[in-house]
């Protein structure tokens, strides 16, 4: 198999154990992406994200919105919030991801970095109020970045480049035995907007 060829097949698991992961590649034309990021840009309900580190509450520069297909209470960086009810663009945007995976989701957090400065740190998407082991589909639009998977205990890393309008789900036990991250980078200049679709246990 040419390499390429061996790259795009989502079939194949990017970690060499203790959960899958399978990027997609580009699954929306850049048209398309480019319409999706204007949209979203100016119809979600954008706020800065609050967290407790050392007990303080600091505000990010990243913006975040959370959206459900019920109003559903959750903790996320140790804050609890309130989602808001599906726009029609994440209903058919949750619909075309669902047709491509073959999962099914009942909320979405999304991720709004200004520019390369902004990213995310180490962290698993395993709070208590999300199904365990279910799969996590993060479409990204814009600006392309690094994205990183760390094992807790070996510590070896997987890293990739999320590109504008790609699908890559993170499933099995991905959660519970790797870490990931957006690193930040002064090389990208542009934003970015990211969408985790998620099952909230109800
Ligand atoms: O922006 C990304 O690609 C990742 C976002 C993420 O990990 C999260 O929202 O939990
Ligand atoms: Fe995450």
């Amino acid at each position: 198999m040419e390499l390429f060829d061996f790259e795009r097949d989502t079939q194949r698991n990017l970690l060499p154990k203790d959960g899958t992961v399978n990027y997609f590649g580009t699954v929306f034309t850049e048209e398309e992406a480019n319409r999706y990021f204007d949209i979203l840009l100016n119809t979600i309900a954008w706020k800065n994200d609050e967290t407790i580190i050392f007990g303080k509450k600091i505000i990010t520069k990243r913006k975040v919105a959370w959206y459900g297909e019920r109003e559903f209470e959750y903790t996320y960086s140790k804050v609890t919030k309130k989602a808001q009810l599906w726009t029609p663009e994440l209903l058919q945007l949750k619909k075309q991801v669902e047709a491509k995976c073959g999962d099914t989701f009942n909320s979405c957090l999304l991720n709004l970095y200004h520019s390369g400065e902004e990213g995310m740190a180490w962290h698993s998407d395993a709070e208590k109020d999300l199904k365990r082991n279910s799969a996590i589909a993060s479409v990204s639009f814009g600006a392309e970045r690094k994205f990183a998977f760390k094992h807790k205990e070996t510590k070896e890393t997987v890293s990739l480049n999320l590109q504008n309008g790609s699908l890559l789900i993170m499933k099995g036990t991905t959660q519970s035995h790797w870490l990931h991250r957006l690193p930040p980078t002064r090389k990208v200049h542009a934003p970015r907007i990211n969408l985790t679709f998620r099952t909230i246990e109800t």
